[in-house]
C-alpha cells in the first residue's frame, strides 16, 4: 500500500484558557479514501482540521501531510490540502472566476486557466463564472467554496460540515461532486453531524468525542462488527401476552400485540432465529409476515457517543 497521505501523531492541542480539545489523537488517511470524521457539536473536529491546516498551533504530537512536517515545511504541507469552510465570509463583490483564479495565486501556484475553467464546469459554475458572488444563491456559493478549495489542485481535501444547511437536492449534487474527485485521485476528509452522509458516500469512518478518536474503521466493518439486526414477526392474531416459554428471550411484543421484534447479533455463531420460529408454533403462534431490518450508522454512531463517551470494548480493537 502506499505512503499514507495524512499522518496525526499523538496530537494534542490545549487551548489558552487550558481547555484541552484534542488529546492525544493518532490517525492515518489513505491515499483516495473519503474519510469521514463523526462526532457531537464541541467534540474537536473543527480543531483537528484547522491544526492539520496549520490555522491553529498544536500544542503536542506532530502531523505530516504527503510527508511533509506541517510545522517545519509548512508551504509544501499546506500547499497539499485544500479546505472548503463552512461559509463563505469576503469575495461579494468579486466574480465567481476572480475568486477561484486568485486563491490558486495564494499558494504559489502559477496562473493556469484551464485548471479553473475545469474546476469551474466540474461543479456546474461556469455559467456562473462572470457572475458576482452576492448574486448567487447558497447552494452556489457552496460550490464556489469548494472551487476555490480545488484551485491549487490540492491532493487532500478537506470539508468541513459540507451540508449544513442544504436542501436535499443540493445535498445529492455535492455527494456527486465529492464522489467524481474521488474517482480523479483526491483524498476526500469529511466532518459532518449527518451520519447519512458518511453512510452513503465514506470508506471510512472515525467517531470523535471529546478531543479523543474513539474509533476508526472501515464502514462496511464498523457496520458489521457493531450492526445488530432485528427480526419483526407480524402475528396473526394479537397476543395479551408473551407465553412464559418464551419469556427470557428478550423479545418485545408490540403494543397492539400483532408485533414481536427478535434483536440479534449478525456475527453471532447462533442467531436464534430457528428456534424461535420453531417455539412460536409450538405454541400455536402464527406468523402472517416477517422482515428484518440492519442497525443504521446512526444507531451505532448514538451508542458509541453515549455511555459517557467512552467506546464500547468491542470498537476500540
Ligand atoms: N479558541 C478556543 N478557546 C477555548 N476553547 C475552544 C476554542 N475553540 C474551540 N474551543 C472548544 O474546543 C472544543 C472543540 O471545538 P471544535 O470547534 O473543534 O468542535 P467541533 O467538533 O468542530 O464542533 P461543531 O460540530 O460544533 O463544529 C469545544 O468544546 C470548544 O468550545
Amino acid at each position: 500500500m502506499s505512503d499514507p497521505i495524512l499522518v496525526l501523531s499523538g496530537v494534542s492541542k490545549t487551548y489558552k484558557n487550558g481547555f484541552e480539545a484534542l488529546k492525544g489523537v493518532d490517525l492515518s488517511i489513505r491515499r483516495g479514501e473519503i474519510f469521514a470524521l463523526l462526532g457531537p457539536n464541541g467534540a474537536g473536529k473543527t480543531t483537528l482540521i484547522s491544526a492539520v491546516c496549520g490555522i491553529v498551533s498544536f500544542t503536542g504530537g506532530t502531523i505530516t501531510v504527503g510527508g511533509h512536517d506541517n510545522r517545519r515545511d509548512y508551504k509544501a504541507a499546506r500547499a497539499m490540502i485544500g479546505l472548503v469552510p463552512q461559509e463563505l465570509t469576503t469575495d461579494a463583490f468579486e466574480t465567481v472566476w476572480d475568486t477561484v483564479s486568485f486563491t490558486r495565486g495564494l499558494f504559489g501556484k502559477p496562473r493556469n486557466d484551464a485548471v479553473v475553467e475545469r474546476t469551474l464546469r466540474d461543479l456546474s459554475l461556469w455559467e456562473k463564472k462572470d457572475s458576482k458572488i452576492m448574486t448567487l444563491s447558497g447552494g452556489m456559493k457552496r460550490r464556489v467554496l469548494i472551487a476555490k478549495a480545488l484551485a491549487h489542485e490540492p491532493e487532500l481535501l478537506f470539508l468541513d460540515e459540507p451540508t449544513a444547511g442544504v436542501d436535499v437536492t443540493l445535498r445529492r449534487d455535492m455527494w456527486e461532486v465529492v464522489r467524481r474527485l474521488r474517482e480523479n485521485g483526491t483524498t476526500i476528509i469529511l466532518t459532518t453531524h449527518y451520519i447519512e452522509e458518511a453512510e452513503e458516500m465514506a470508506d471510512r469512518v472515525g467517531v470523535i468525542a471529546r478531543g479523543q478518536l474513539l474509533l476508526v474503521e472501515e464502514k462496511s466493518r464498523l457496520m458489521e462488527k457493531l450492526g445488530h439486526k432485528e427480526l419483526i414477526l407480524t402475528l396473526d392474531a394479537p397476543l395479551s401476552a408473551l407465553p412464559p416459554a418464551l419469556d427470557d428471550r428478550g423479545l418485545h411484543l408490540g403494543a397492539d400485540g400483532t408485533t414481536i421484534v427478535h434483536t440479534y447479533d449478525t456475527n453471532a455463531p447462533r442467531t436464534g432465529i430457528a428456534t424461535l420460529i420453531a417455539d412460536l408454533s409450538r405454541e400455536n403462534i402464527r406468523i402472517r409476515d416477517l422482515e428484518t431490518r440492519q442497525s443504521s450508522l446512526e444507531e451505532i454512531f448514538v451508542g458509541l457517543v453515549s455511555d459517557n463517551g467512552a467506546a464500547p470494548k468491542e470498537a476500540r480493537s
